[in-house]
């Protein structure tokens, strides 16, 4: 695909998953703005980037996205760099059942923020090109998975969220918007290297990780 004079913006994209979507969209010519709240990672994945893609390619920008004004903040950032944005990828998340309050608002709260901005931005209603909302859920978010109760319901709440704004008529008929919603399975980035407060059931979690092919 060539998405060049395309304006991509990645949440989560410090590394994993994030990291690899802004690097395949790079690839393809868009320019990605790189938002996380870890700035050395981030910092250190934008420079890479520069390095391959050019230096006007992509930039980081610290944001947390469970802080309304750090996601409000980059959006006006993307603007103001780059003039536009085509692409936006919803993707920061946590797996943490202990602090799920937190879990909540990183995975769900901040997809409808960022969707309704998304929206506001991107939307030919509002002058903007249209183009494509991709908001990252989970496997866990079609299937159960008892030993993550919280989680799975954030990722059943963003394929509910997401599907519920694609079939709205006035988003498919002026807005020139795709909504998508991704549901990887298992993919062996750091969020699956559960951390001791993380509330994960540590009985059957290597277990299930080890049934699939990883080997925690
Ligand atoms: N790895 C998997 O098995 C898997 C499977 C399905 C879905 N997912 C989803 O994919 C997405 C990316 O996860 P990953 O696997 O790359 O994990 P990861 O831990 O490697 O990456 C998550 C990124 O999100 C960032 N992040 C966390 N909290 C943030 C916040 N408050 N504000 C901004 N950024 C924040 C982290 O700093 C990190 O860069 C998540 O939504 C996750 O739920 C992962
Ligand atoms: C070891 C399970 C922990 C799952 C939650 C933590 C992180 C999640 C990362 C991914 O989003 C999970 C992806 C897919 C999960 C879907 C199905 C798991 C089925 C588990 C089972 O066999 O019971």
């Amino acid at each position: 695909m060539n998405l060049s004079g395309k304006v991509a913006l990645v949440t989560g994209a410090a590394q994993g998953l994030g990291k690899a979507f802004s690097e395949s969209l790079l690839s393809q010519g868009a320019k990605v703005c790189l938002a996380d709240v870890k700035v050395q990672q981030g910092k250190t994945t934008a420079a890479e980037f520069q390095k391959t893609f050019g230096n006007d390619s992509a930039f980081f920008e610290k944001c947390d996205v469970s802080i309304a004004d750090d996601v409000t903040n980059v959006f006006k950032k993307v603007k103001s760099k780059y003039g536009q944005i085509d692409i936006l990828v919803n993707n920061a998340g946590i797996a943490n059942e202990t602090h799920w309050r937190k879990m909540v608002d990183i995975n769900l709260v901040s997809v409808i923020q960022g969707t309704q901005l998304g929206i506001e931005y991107m939307s030919k209603e509002y002058g903007g090109n249209g183009g494509v909302i991709i908001n990252v859920s989970s496997s866990a978010g079609l299937v159960p998975v008892f030993i993550t109760p919280v989680y799975c319901a954030v990722k059943f709440g963003v394929v509910g969220f997401t599907r519920s704004v694609a079939v709205n008529p006035r988003n498919r008929s002026t807005s020139g918007i795709r909504f998508c919603c991704l549901c990887p399975a298992f993919t062996d980035t750091d969020i699956i290297k559960f951390k001791k407060d993380s509330g994960i059931n540590m009985k059957y979690a290597p277990k299930i990780l080890k049934s699939v092919g990883i080997n925690k």
